[in-house]
């Protein structure tokens, strides 16, 4: 598979699909790409498991080059703060595992699998210098999924200690990377941080901002990929 992006402009089947999970999402990457014509976006719902289905119901009805999860985020204190982007260096599920008296066993110390998929580094780097020539706060490491929104302090201060460098959460990530897995096809993770991963507090999620970020940074990937 070629996974240079520049090179794959000038190959005119080129396509890429970005799985998004809400419609409010869907709408912001799609005011960022504008006419471009090489992406399928698509409103998943929400979870891991509604997404690697609707993955893999995608990737079976065409052929796609590449897939991109896009969405809102927490952020994690100290890493990425509100309005910022995120590019997943890794896509980690993060509760997937055991718990012990001596705490959480992960499927890979558990010899059971991996809740880990790595993004290629070309493809972050790509993304990364794109988002910062256009002037765009972007961090990138870890990104978590998870079943359940982090809702109090000790919660983030575990998964922070848990897997190190965690930069953001979703709740969609690994699906949609082992879809990809499953059918070869490189994966990334690209979220705007719509709130702090801490305390629950509804009202202090700026979604509004989140979604005009992810709206800029879609244009970007317009821009990376031609
Ligand atoms: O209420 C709205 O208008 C609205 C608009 C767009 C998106 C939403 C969502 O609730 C999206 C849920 C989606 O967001 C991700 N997310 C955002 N923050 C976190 C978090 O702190 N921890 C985990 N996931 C988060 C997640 O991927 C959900 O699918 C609402």
């Amino acid at each position: 598979m070629d996974h240079d992006l520049h090179k794959n402009v000038s190959n005119i089947d080129f396509r890429v699909l970005i799985m998004t999970s809400v419609s409010a999402e869907r709408d912001a990457v799609l005011r960022g790409l504008g006419e471009a014509s090489v992406f399928d976006v698509v409103v998943a719902g929400v979870g891991s498991a509604v997404a690697a289905a609707s993955t893999a119901v995608a990737l079976s009805s065409r052929k796609y080059h590449l897939v991109i999860n896009a969405g809102i985020a927490g952020g994690f204190v100290g890493k990425a703060e509100v309005e910022s982007i995120v590019v997943a260096s890794e896509i980690v599920a993060a509760d997937l595992g055991t718990e012990s008296a001596d705490g959480f066993i992960s499927l890979d110390e558990l010899n059971l699998g991996s809740s880990r998929i790595k993004v290629e580094e070309d493809l972050v780097t790509n993304v990364m210098n794109g988002l910062e020539k256009a002037g765009l706060s972007a961090y990138t490491g870890p990104i978590l999924t998870l079943s359940t929104v982090t809702g109090t302090t000790e919660s983030a201060k575990m998964l922070a200690e848990r897997v190190e460098g965690a930069t953001a959460e979703g709740m969609e990530g690994y699906g949609v990377a082992v879809a990809a897995r499953q059918f070869g096809v490189p994966v990334m993770e690209i979220r705007a941080i719509s709130n702090m991963v801490g305390p629950r507090d509804r009202d202090a999620w700026r979604i509004k901002e989140a979604l005009a970020a992810l709206e800029k940074a879609s244009s970007v990937l317009v821009e990376v990929l031609r």
